[in-house]
């Protein structure tokens, strides 16, 4: 049976320097919860405080209702799929996955109807008496998943799974894995440095920076409304250009980009007051193509044909350089390096923050425990 799992004000150092400060977060029953962040920003010791391995010095994890602090290893209730597969050379793909069962002291009929029924699970029954050197490393990381939720755990942990495999096998397997994971519903923490990765497996994506989180919520969410800016320009690509509040009362703002381009959008958080300097954060994507000039435009020194759209990077009259997509089809004029652009932007899609990088977008949260009612309260 699965369970929630719930972090409380965890605290991790390595001498004096703080790698995770103060962490708390609520894991769903049975979601995939994906911990995605830069090298070192500390998923990786999160993960392992979670199964055991390091420490925790401050604060509180449980499984369910069992804080687990101080659990063995061996007693926390947990399958685990490592980077580098980790499954015994020595023991053939069916011994791998059943060796948790005979550790368990499973009887030995009911053990290999569990292995043959996860084999099958994981497309590998026809190899069941091979040995992991004969195996590809998509075929190695099947068996580690077979052998981590054979033994029916509480919660499934993962580190890095796919590093380890070339991009296209990358894809198959996360398929595999996420497929699985829906099947069985298994409460599951995956960590990664790929966004695309997280993007497309998760239920819900833990974005960190430093040690903290910085926003919890749907991969939809965290792509289209990003709670600071450090989420918009680490998961997909953001334009940044300063702004004036030029009005914003009723539900009905405007804004005025330097260079002049105006806007109007209705999705400014109330408190938001003309004359505020404010950030404007725009996805490559959502740029349009105007027919006369805007106040915004661009001169295209670089394009890229990407088969099912075209990447031009633009340079503009103020300095500034950005990242503008365009779909591909037929019916889209392509442009050429040196042609001059006028541009508009789609007033849903653009996201605003304040001077301290935080969104000004109506309704858009954190979802990180303590850090919305912190705001709110300040
Ligand atoms: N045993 C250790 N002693 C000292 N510092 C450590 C130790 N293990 C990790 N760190 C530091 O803690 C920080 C967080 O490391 P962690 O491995 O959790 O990051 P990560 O987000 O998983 O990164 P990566 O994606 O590179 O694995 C890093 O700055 C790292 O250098």
């Amino acid at each position: 049976m699965s369970v929630p799992i719930t972090i409380r004000n965890i605290t991790k150092r390595y001498g004096d320097t703080v790698v995770i400060p103060d962490l708390s977060a609520d894991i769903h029953d049975g979601e995939f919860f994906t911990l995605l962040g830069p090298s070192g920003c500390g998923k990786t010791t999160l993960l392992r405080m979670i199964a055991g391995f390091i420490d925790i010095e401050r604060g509180t994890i449980a499984f369910g209702d069992q804080v687990i602090n101080d659990v063995p290893v061996y007693k926390r209730d947990y399958g685990m799929v490592f980077q580098n597969y980790a499954i015994f050379p020595s023991m053939t793909v069916e011994k791998n996955v059943m060796f948790g069962l005979e550790n368990r002291k499973v009887p030995k009929t009911d053990a290999e109807r569990r292995t043959l029924e996860m084999l099958a699970k994981v497309k590998m029954e026809h190899l069941a008496k091979r040995f992991p050197e004969n195996l590809s490393g998509g075929q190695q990381q099947r068996i580690a998943l077979a052998r981590a939720i054979v033994i029916n755990p509480q919660v499934l942990l993962m580190d890095e799974p796919l590093s380890n495999l070339d991009a296209k096998l990358r894809i198959e397997i996360r398929q595999a894995i996420a497929d699985i994971q829906r099947e069985i519903g298994i409460t599951t923490v995956y960590v990664t440095h790929d966004q695309e990765e997280a993007l497309s497996v998760s239920d819900r994506i833990a974005v960190m920076n430093a040690g903290e989180i910085q926003q919890i919520a749907s991969p939809e969410a965290i792509y289209r409304r990003p709670f600071n800016q450090f989420v918009a320009g680490f998961v997909g690509h953001s334009n940044s250009f300063d702004a004036t509040v030029l009005e914003n009362a009723g539900g009905r703002g405007g804004l005025r980009l330097a260079g002049g381009y105006t806007l109007a959008l209705d999705t400014l958080r109330a408190d938001v007051a003309a004359g505020d300097e404010v950030v404007v954060s725009v996805r490559p994507e959502n740029f349009v193509v105007a027919d006369s000039p805007t106040g915004l435009s661009g001169t295209v020194r670089l394009r890229q044909f990407l088969g099912a759209h075209v990447q031009y990077i633009l340079d503009d009259p103020h300095g500034r350089e950005f990242l503008v997509n365009q779909s591909a089809d037929f019916g889209t004029r392509l442009f050429e390096i040196g042609d001059s652009i006028d541009l508009g932007l789609d007033a849903r899609a653009v996201n605003v923050f304040d001077g301290s990088g935080r969104t000004l977008i109506e309704g858009v949260t954190s979802n990180v425990v303590g850090n919305d009612r912190a705001a709110a309260a300040s």
